[in-house]
């Protein structure tokens, strides 16, 4: 049988494509998305990452085994100790400091998204958190895999190539597909038919708040 993720991304396509294959990231791979939309996505981003990151403390504690406590302590220091710096990084360029970053006022967008992330993981199990965080994850690597070979043109060229560049390493690939398959492996002890709904719901939803975020960064360039 096919894994957890490949049967919620069959069933959810309509949002996974408008996802992964959003006007942010199509025109981040020619160019032509503007410095603001940018700047206000990685602004957002860096508030998101925060919260995220409590999400993956979150998996932490509600992980049933040692095995699993390890995986989750291992994505939380990525995210804090590898992603962050990245939008650090960039928003340096800008003249943005650390601190500014971390007490930006936080976008409904943002809100949302990370909330409900959390909210899915307080009131379920270790596989309706995963469920949760997988769109973001595996989203990001899907979304490098396929701008692989783009060349973005134009004054923003470098901070696109920098940004695909993080997520379509092989070592994103390779953190990816760890993810995927620690959720599939979740799945295969926890997931009944009767619970499928509801896990799917969550992974619409999350996905759904992926695309809204795209959204929140291209309306902050009209
Ligand atoms: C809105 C939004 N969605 C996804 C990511 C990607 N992301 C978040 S945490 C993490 C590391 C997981 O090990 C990755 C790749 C992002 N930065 N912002």
């Amino acid at each position: 049988m096919a894994g957890l993720f490949d049967r919620l991304k069959t069933d959810c396509s309509s949002e996974w494509n408008a996802y992964t294959r959003h006007a942010f990231v199509t025109s981040m791979a020619d160019g032509t998305l503007p410095q603001p939309a940018f700047r206000t996505y990685l602004q957002q981003d860096y508030l998101f990452l925060i919260h995220f990151s409590r999400a993956y403390a979150l998996a932490v504690y509600k992980a049933p085994g040692l095995a699993d406590m390890r995986q989750a302590l291992a994505g939380l220091k990525t995210i804090m100790d590898v992603e962050m710096d990245l939008h650090v990084e960039l928003c340096a360029t800008w003249g943005i400091t650390k601190d500014e970053l971390e007490h930006m006022p936080e976008a409904s967008e943002t809100l949302a998204y990370t909330r409900f992330v959390l909210e899915s993981g307080l009131r379920g199990d270790l596989l309706d958190l995963q469920v949760a965080l997988a769109p973001c994850i595996l989203g990001y690597g899907e979304i490098g895999q396929q701008n692989r070979a783009a060349t973005p043109h134009g004054p923003m060229a470098a901070a696109y190539q920098r940004w695909f560049g993080e997520y379509a390493s092989d070592e994103y690939a390779e953190a990816a597909s760890d993810f995927a398959d620690w959720m599939n492996r979740t799945a295969d002890v926890y997931l009944t038919e009767a619970r499928y709904s509801n896990v799917r719901r969550i992974f619409s939803q999350a996905t759904r708040l992926e695309a809204d975020f795209w959204q929140m960064g291209l309306n902050a360039a009209d």
